[in-house]
């Protein structure tokens, strides 16, 4: 297995920079996602890894040593896309086999390692079946085979599960996960979904226009984005602009939201933000309310819609003209309907600053 480490790695075509100045560690070991919009640079940096493409300028490390002179199939890579293609014309078992055989490996070789590497997809027993006789889960799994057969060093997933309906692919997310943890394979995992990377990943890293916006464990960029982009883009998220006085943000409309420890990020009078996740806030309805702490914040404002969704309710409420989207799970149901007033309040310690 191995680290793999970008370095200022940057990437144009034409006058695009697809790729700027990103470096990135990928533990040895590690399930790294790299989350961002469509065009940001995710599937440049893959091939860049993975040695189909070069950058213009940085290096790429493997185990700390250089790669950029290493060719695409001495750099020992695995890799899944979202349109894995199987051979059409080829069995399980042999669309499996292909990258030995193109080794040059022996029959008695290739056979145990090919049983070993269906065996930890749990599809031994669907050797001998053509592609389109297996199921779209199927069909990726064996992608998966074909792709840890070579025992690579690195594993790329770029959209692996993108074609597998949601129920599906929770399963094909359980035992990618498994997989990954019994081989310890450094694996970097490009995922559109949000929640995929949550649950998945042991950090994160957010591309936007080919720069890495931000980078950590799941719960850091959760819980402490330091950016309205990562706050927004992973999970929901309310934002409020005013300015800094006093170890609390000030709104236009005279309400504050004071911070954990009254930490600010600007001198007072300086315009800043702070955001504050949905499932934070409480609700209360009636009159007379009163904050528990004296440094919890407290907006009034009015439910414009409540959205159902399971074991949540989304409560949108309007503040001073802007919508606020409130999480309450379902419970406890409230007894308000829309076009009622009411009181939003949370603790010092659910606003985080952000630093744009
Ligand atoms: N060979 C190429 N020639 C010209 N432009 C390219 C080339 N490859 C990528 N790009 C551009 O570089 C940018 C980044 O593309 P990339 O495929 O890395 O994005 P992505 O984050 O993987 O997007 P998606 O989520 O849609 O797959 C895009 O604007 C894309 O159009």
């Amino acid at each position: 297995m191995a680290s793999v480490e970008v370095k200022n790695i940057s990437r144009s075509f034409g006058l695009y920079k697809a790729l700027d100045s990103v470096s990135i560690r990928f533990e040895d070991g590690g399930f790294y996602a790299l989350l961002g919009p469509s065009g940001s640079g995710k599937t440049t940096l893959l091939r860049m890894i993975a040695g189909f493409d070069f950058p213009d300028q940085g290096q790429i490390e493997m185990n700390n040593e250089s790669v950029e002179q290493v060719p695409l199939e001495k750099r020992n890579i695995g890799m899944v896309f979202q349109n894995y293609a199987l051979f059409p014309n080829m069995n399980v078992f042999d669309n499996v086999a292909f990258g030995l055989s193109v080794r040059g490996l022996a029959r008695a070789d290739i056979r145990k390692r090919v049983g070993d590497a269906l065996d930890l997809v749990q599809l031994a027993h669907l050797g001998a079946r053509r592609p389109h006789q297996l199921s779209g889960g199927q069909r990726q799994r064996v992608a998966l085979a074909r792709a840890i057969v070579i025992n690579p060093r690195v594993l790329l997933l770029d959209e692996p599960l993108g074609a597998l309906d949601k129920s599906l692919r929770l399963d094909m997310q359980v035992e990618l996960k498994r997989i990954q943890r019994e081989i310890g394979i450094t694996t970097i995992f490009v995922t559109h979904d949000q929640e995929e990377a949550l649950t998945m990943s042991d950090r994160i890293g957010i591309l936007r226009a080919g720069q890495l916006i931000e980078e950590g464990t799941p719960e850091e960029i959760y819980n402490r984005p330091r950016t309205s982009f990562a706050a927004t883009f992973l999970g929901e998220a309310n934002i409020f602009e005013g300015v800094w006085k006093s170890g609390a943000l000030e709104l236009a409309d005279g309400n504050r939201i004071p911070l954990p420890g009254h930490v600010s990020l600007g001198s007072d009078g300086a315009s800043g933000r702070c955001m504050v996740r949905p499932e934070r806030i409480k609700v209360l309805t009636g009159h007379d309310q009163k904050p528990l702490n004296p440094t919890d914040t407290m907006l009034t404002g009015h439910l414009t819609r409540r959205l159902f969704s399971g074991n949540w309710t989304t409560l949108f409420v309007d503040h001073a003209g802007q919508s606020l989207r409130v999480g309450v799970p379902n419970d406890s149901p409230l007894p308000i309907a829309e076009g009622d007033a009411l009181t939003l309040t949370w603790t010092a310690d659910s606003a985080v600053p952000l630093r744009h």
